[in-house]
């Protein structure tokens, strides 16, 4: 019994008992959550559509008016696009996994960056896509019922955009519009200036370089790229890139023309960020440049536009109008350097919940 006002003896907080019929409740646990873009089950006509339906409906990455959009994207988007890009995924496609490299990298990020933080016991990691699975709901919904009453929302993109840091927001806060007993959520700023990151990046390139035959002329550092009017309508994405080579040419030492900023993976008729990276190493080829390098910053794991896009389409570029040497540069993935940059932006974030 405790002990009444006045008594010489302290009184003891006693822990908390919840009555027989009381349902269970677990709290006090931390939650990491990364998010990556997204990805078809398999490579199939009907996995295709569902994936590219569900990205393309999206109003964050799409902002052409639905009026505009709906007939377009259910009429010839979804009937030729699942074929083409079927076939694109299926000659990068992780067999032994039957899953894109996309969700194997998350996936490993998740399992590795759980290990990294093994010394915060009351921490759990888990990894989700924007589209397509696993859900960011269940995958919030899992961490819930393990306790965590706070989670850390990480989208993994260095350099923000609404069309993907916000998207992946949006949804999460979406899925809590639901809950009656909603976590806290924080969501982890963009970190393309971050010196761990241009540290890890620098470090690779290096490596990879040394790794080479040839010492290449020309380094492209290739971004996603964006309709130039989302850029236009105030979207930081394309200050951000270029904020991310600068540092990275200032930490490497190199000038301008050595390490240069393209934008890639061009969709839709609009004009997109430039200058375009196809474009640019065709020109560069045509310019009697013989080797480059392309490294792809913007992509925390390798994926179909780095590995389908550029390792093996702007190589075939580059070849056909007289390029030699070409080499891409592998993302930061699951790598050493790639994790610990991850690992120390989580445990930044983290400041105060653990
Ligand atoms: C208007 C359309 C698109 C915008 C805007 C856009 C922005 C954007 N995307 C990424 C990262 C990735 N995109 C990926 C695939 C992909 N992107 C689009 C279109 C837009 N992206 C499409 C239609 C596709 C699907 C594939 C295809 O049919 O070509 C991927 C790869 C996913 C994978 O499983 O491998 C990534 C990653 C960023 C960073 C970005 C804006 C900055
Ligand atoms: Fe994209
Ligand atoms: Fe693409």
């Amino acid at each position: 019994m405790a002990e009444t006002m006045g008594s010489d003896k302290l009184e003891v907080p006693q822990p908390m008992r919840l009555p027989a019929d009381h349902p269970p409740v677990a709290t006090g646990r931390v939650g990491v959550l990364l998010v990556n873009l997204g990805t078809p089950d398999g490579t199939d006509y009907w996995s295709m559509r569902r994936y590219l339906k569900e990205f393309l409906s999206d109003r964050r990455v799409i902002e052409t008016s639905r009026l505009i959009w709906w007939p377009v994207l259910n009429g010839i988007v979804l009937s030729t696009r699942p074929q083409k890009s079927g076939a694109a995924y299926a000659s990068i496609w992780n067999t032994e996994k039957s899953e894109s490299p996309l969700r194997t990298f998350t996936r490993s990020q998740g399992e590795k960056l759980a290990g990294a933080l093994s010394d915060l016991s009351n921490v759990s990691v888990d990894w989700a896509m924007r589209y397509g699975k696993p859900t960011i709901a269940e995958k919030l919904d899992a961490l819930k019922a393990r306790g965590c009453d706070r989670i850390l929302l990480f989208p993994l993109y260095p350099q923000y955009s609404a069309s993907t840091t916000a998207t992946v927001n949006d949804k999460a806060f979406e899925h809590l519009m639901r809950l009656r007993w909603q976590p806290a959520l924080r969501t982890v700023p963009p970190y393309h200036d971050d010196p761990a990151y241009i540290e890890a990046l620098a470090t690779s390139i290096e490596t990879h370089l040394a790794s080479l035959d040839f010492e290449p002329e020309v380094v492209l550092a290739s971004f996603h790229g964006l309709p130039q009017s989302y850029f236009r309508n105030g979207d930081p994405y394309h200050c951000h890139c270029m904020k991310t080579t600068r540092l990275l040419r200032e930490r490497l030492g190199w000038t301008e023309q050595k390490l240069m900023t393209t934008f890639q993976s061009r969709f839709g008729p609009e004009e997109w960020l430039q200058p375009y990276t196809d474009k640019t190493v065709e020109r560069l080829a045509k310019e009697g440049v013989k080797s480059i390098a392309i490294l792809n910053p913007g992509f925390v794991a390798d994926c179909l536009e780095t590995l389908e896009e550029i390792a093996i389409g702007v190589g075939e570029i580059f070849h056909e109008h007289g390029g030699e040497h070409f080499s891409h540069i592998p993302c930061l993935n699951d790598s050493g350097a790639g994790m610990m940059v991850i690992e120390t932006v989580v445990r930044r974030e983290l400041g105060g919940w653990v």
